[in-house]
């Protein structure tokens, strides 16, 4: 577990597309159909279990939302942004 970033830190490593809310980054992803939504949450949960660090995910009628924050640490630190990577990674790559 790393240490809590500094804001310029998370400012830089924030992947596009995510933004900071407090002590947790979050994006919210759409989709055509409810269970596009429930696959997804399932990958994530699989990249989460991975790494042993887990988001909140909330699955909505066509989207999902993604929280990330280190609990531990108190605050965002390399693990989340390195899930953050990881999940927009695997997405590309299973979108084609
Ligand atoms: C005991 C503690 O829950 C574990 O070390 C892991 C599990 N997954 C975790 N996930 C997140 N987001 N933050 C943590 O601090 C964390 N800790």
């Amino acid at each position: 577990m790393g240490d809590v970033l500094s804001d310029d830190e998370i400012d830089a490593g924030l992947p596009e597309e995510w933004a900071r809310e407090g002590d947790e980054i979050v994006r919210t992803y759409e989709f055509e159909e409810y269970l596009q939504g429930v696959n997804f949450a399932q990958m994530v949960g699989e990249i989460a279990e991975a790494q042993f660090h887990h988001p909140e995910i909330v699955i909505g009628y066509k989207d999902v939302e993604i929280r990330l924050t280190s609990h531990e640490a108190g605050g965002i630190t390399d693990q989340d942004l390195e899930m953050a990577e990881l999940i927009e990674t695997e997405r590309r790559e299973r979108e084609g």
